[in-house]
């Protein structure tokens, strides 16, 4: 019987198995045997427990890629995203397309955990797949497409024969005051979303994605991003952002069909048949000073944002759900919510709903500061820009208490596509 070593042991660990479980599948029941890597000296083969684990994590880890929707949406969020946006090389609209198909059946593979492309026996060439996640589950991956306005019309060149599919939507954001967005973070003809509960498993589908675009189109920019694992915490508690607050809390309710159609998928009507179903995608690189918010007190850390750091209850109220009273004041007569808090300038009068799924990086330092290029890598995505996205940071912009603690390095804006049918392929409906 081979005896599983200390690495071994921390990669079961890794996996979130539960020493029960593991006792279990290795048909031992009984309490009172310890796992330290010392204490476990032929208790059991780890070849005897592995299999049913991993087979455990297969089924567990599959988010389908054919749907109505693309998944990665309304998913609810993976521990890592890898996020690139790129420019489109190709010259025509045949090579698109073949892009595009191509996409979807490295994708769909990768969603299911299958390599991408045929297995080759041929050792004079390189492999097809590039290797960094056999063996692993696929972590449930999820990709998401999407179009930015440059991939319809660019120095007002009608690109492909899309300009009349162009949604009157899908345009550059307006500049917002303070915005400080540099072109290494901005824009793009085409998104790729991937999220995965393991870092590796997301990067190795864009790196994948970008060796089948090879020809077609380049990466412009990309950014890595994280929260909490559910290693380190099983509960699913609204993760926590880079300055320490829960950040999530308020969203719309991803299993009411009625809110989402009327704030997140785009409908019959709105003026782009071809991304029914779809929805716009807004990402912004902001930086986030920690630095100096670590030397800021308490109090003006949840005046900043208009709620408790602790419980994430809102000023005034105590649990985190409980809804605010924007006009309840303290003893001093003052708003237990500041008028410039960030959540009561962002509510504004609560119509504009977007559904946030934000990630924080963190991306070495400044090396002119010796401070950390640290923050979040917004993500939100709305049925339209001009009446959901657009008020709200224009609000933000001219009045948000945070303005002193963040400032907006990237931004790039994307239509993602309606789901694909299988057999089809992703953004079908824009070339029909
Ligand atoms: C344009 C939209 C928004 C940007 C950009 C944005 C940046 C940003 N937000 C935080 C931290 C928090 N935001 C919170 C709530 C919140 N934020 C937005 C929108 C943007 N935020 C909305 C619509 C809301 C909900 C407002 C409400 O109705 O209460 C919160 C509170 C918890 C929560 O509800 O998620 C935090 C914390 C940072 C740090 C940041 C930029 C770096
Ligand atoms: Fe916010």
């Amino acid at each position: 019987m081979a005896e599983p070593d200390k690495q071994e042991f921390t990669s079961i660990l890794k996996k979130q198995v539960s020493r029960r479980d593991v006792l279990k599948a290795a048909g031992i029941g009984g309490a009172g045997i310890l796992l330290g890597a010392a204490g476990v000296g032929g208790a059991f083969a780890l070849a005897d427990v592995l299999p049913d684990i991993q087979k455990k994590e297969k089924t567990d880890a599959i988010i389908p890629f054919y749907g109505k929707h693309q998944a990665g949406i309304t998913t609810r969020p993976q521990n890592h995203i890898y996020f690139a946006s790129f420019d489109v090389t190709a010259e025509n609209r045949k090579d698109l397309i073949r892009l595009f198909q191509d996409w979807t059946e490295a994708a769909a593979a990768m969603t299911e955990g299958r390599p991408v492309g045929d297995e080759s026996d041929n050792k004079f060439l390189p492999p097809h797949d590039t290797g960094e996640v056999l063996g692993l589950s696929p972590a449930n991956l999820t990709l998401t497409f999407g179009v930015g306005p440059t991939l319809f019309t660019k120095n007002g060149k009608d690109r492909f024969g899309l300009r009349k599919k162009q949604p009157a939507e899908l345009k550059e954001l307006p500049k917002f005051p303070l915005d400080s967005l540099e072109e290494r973070w901005t824009g793009g003809d085409l998104c790729v979303q991937a999220c995965a509960d393991d870092f590796q498993v997301a990067f190795h589908a864009v790196r994948n994605l970008a060796r089948i675009a090879r020809g077609k189109a380049v990466l412009r920019w990309a950014q890595a991003g994280f929260q909490r694992t559910k290693q380190a915490s099983s509960k699913n508690e609204t993760p926590r952002n880079l300055f320490g607050f829960k950040d999530g809390t308020v969203n719309p309710d991803v299993n009411d069909p009625a809110e989402l159609n009327k704030y997140l998928w785009v409908q019959p009507g709105d003026g782009a048949d071809w991304l029914v179903d779809g929805t716009f995608l807004v990402v912004r690189r902001i930086q986030m000073f920690i630095e100096v918010w670590d030397r800021t007190s308490l109090k003006e850390q949840e005046n900043t944002i208009g709620r408790y750091r602790d419980s994430g209850a809102y000023l005034g109220q105590k649990h985190e759900f409980d809804p605010p009273d924007f006009e309840k004041k303290d003893a001093n007569g003052e708003y237990y919510i500041p008028i410039t808090a960030h959540v009561r300038v962002a509510r504004g009068d609560g119509k504009e709903k977007i559904l946030r799924r934000s990630y924080s990086y963190t991306d070495g330092i400044d090396p002119k500061t010796g401070t950390f290029d640290a923050g979040l890598l917004f993500i939100c995505f709305q049925r339209s820009l001009s009446e959901q996205f657009i008020p709200i940071q224009t609000r933000l912009a001219q009045t948000d208490h945070l303005n002193e603690y963040i400032v907006h390095r990237g931004s790039a804006v994307f239509a993602c596509f309606p789901g694909a049918k299988k057999g089809g392929y992703i953004g079908e409906s824009l070339f029909s």
